[in-house]
């Protein structure tokens, strides 16, 4: 696994006795041959399982250590990889645990440290309950229902040809941490309409409830209503159980985002939707980010955020910044389609990441405010743009 080159050696003491506890903790008929997922529900489920009163069993004892080792590895090759933010709050160890990790917890806080880890503390909690109601082997089965899988990235190249503009994904979007409600009138199938009306290629669909007001009842509506532009799932994905959750209902490409997934998962990831025929749209803030995601051979998708999704600032420049020099060079030897996201308003802030690279643009705000999205669409390129004009 990546990122294990850098994973420090701490010396491991603690104060309580080493050998008895090893020795009730340890089942060594299992050994270390058990897998274990990294959910924090499994652990809670773990601790429901004893009563207060008794002892706990060792093999329970074992797979809470197991359970939560597994899941401060994962931080710390998060963290060499520079990834701030940590997919659940911090808890201690649990009795009985011996090791490294006990040593470098001290003082870790368990208040998320900004709005994305408090997204993705949330993500969590909520994948794992989903998990439990409907576990993958059953939404697997549901796949065969799904709708079929449009090409996303081929709309958008078709766009960009048709128009000689980055080809459009508009944002289905209600609300947002940083902007509050951006339609009281909030009409998905309405306001998606009217985008692939005024020369959308693609949407994004905000399915998170907590902190946009999204759903994914609002990406299947779009679908029944027989919206052609293929759908962007726009969730934050931390586990595989959700892209074919996305696929189930109706999206033909998800988001993987570089500030909160290690190099490894969005390998993983990008292959499970390759196998299911979507596309993923790999998303990236800065340049450690960038070099990180272009290190992945499998990642043909890019979304550059003008928006820092820790702090709320938004620079356009970014897009600009990060297509520069070698790494702009690399993008066009792979042929890698990259889309400017965010913060995008007028026709001069669309030539302006047209020039530094970009084929295509995610647009939500500008275009959602509009109290007539189609016109919105003309309004943010300066032109009609729908398939009748051109
Ligand atoms: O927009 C936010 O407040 C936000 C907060 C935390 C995580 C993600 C967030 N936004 C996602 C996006 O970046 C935008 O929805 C998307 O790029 C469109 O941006 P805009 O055109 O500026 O609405």
């Amino acid at each position: 696994m990546e990122g294990l080159a850098s994973f420090r050696a701490v010396p491991s003491f603690t104060s309580r006795p080493r050998s008895s506890i090893l020795g009730t903790a340890l089942n060594p008929r299992r050994g270390n041959s058990l897998s274990f997922s990294s959910s924090s529900s499994s652990i809670v489920r773990a601790q429901q399982m004893e009563s207060k009163d008794d002892e706990p069993e060792p093999e329970k004892i074992e797979l809470k250590i197991k359970e939560w080792e597994n899941s401060m590895y994962h931080n710390e090759v998060a963290a060499s990889q520079g990834i701030r933010i940590r997919r659940r709050p911090p808890t201690g160890p649990p009795l009985h645990y011996v090791g490294p990790f006990e040593f470098r917890l001290q003082n870790e806080g368990n208040t998320p440290r900004n709005i994305l880890e408090e997204i993705i503390w949330h993500k969590d909690t909520q994948v794992a309950q989903l998990k439990e109601r409907q576990p993958l082997y059953s939404l697997k089965k549901a796949l065969d229902n799904a709708p079929p899988v449009r090409d996303f990235i081929g709309a958008l190249r078709a766009a960009n040809s048709r128009t000689g503009l980055p080809g459009l994904i508009a944002e289905v979007k209600k609300a947002s941490p940083s902007r509050g409600v951006l339609r009281e009138n909030f009409d998905p199938v309405e306001i998606a309409q009217a985008y692939e009306k005024g020369g959308a290629a693609c949407l994004s669909v905000l399915a998170d409830e907590k902190f946009f007001q999204g759903s994914y009842d609002n990406m299947l509506a779009i679908r029944d209503a027989g919206v052609k532009c293929p759908l962007l799932c726009k969730e934050f994905i931390i586990e595989a159980w959700q892209i074919y959750y996305a696929r189930s209902k109706g999206a033909d490409a998800i988001l993987l985002i570089a500030a909160v997934l290690p190099d490894l998962d969005i390998k993983y990831m990008t292959k499970i939707c390759k196998m299911l025929g979507m596309a993923t749209l790999v998303e990236v803030h800065d340049e450690r980010e960038m070099d990180r995601v272009l290190g992945i051979e499998e990642v043909e998708f890019i979304g550059i955020n003008n928006r820092n999704l820790e702090t709320f600032e938004v620079d356009i420049g970014n897009t600009k910044k990060l297509l520069e020099g070698k790494r702009g060079e690399e993008i066009r030897k792979r042929d890698i389609i990259v889309v400017g996201e965010s913060g995008l308003f007028t026709p001069d802030d669309i030539a302006y990441v047209q020039e530094a690279g970009v084929k295509a643009v995610l647009v939500g705000e500008s275009i959602v405010k509009q109290s007539d999205p189609e016109k919105g669409v003309a309004g943010l390129f300066g032109k009609d743009i729908s398939l009748q004009s051109v």
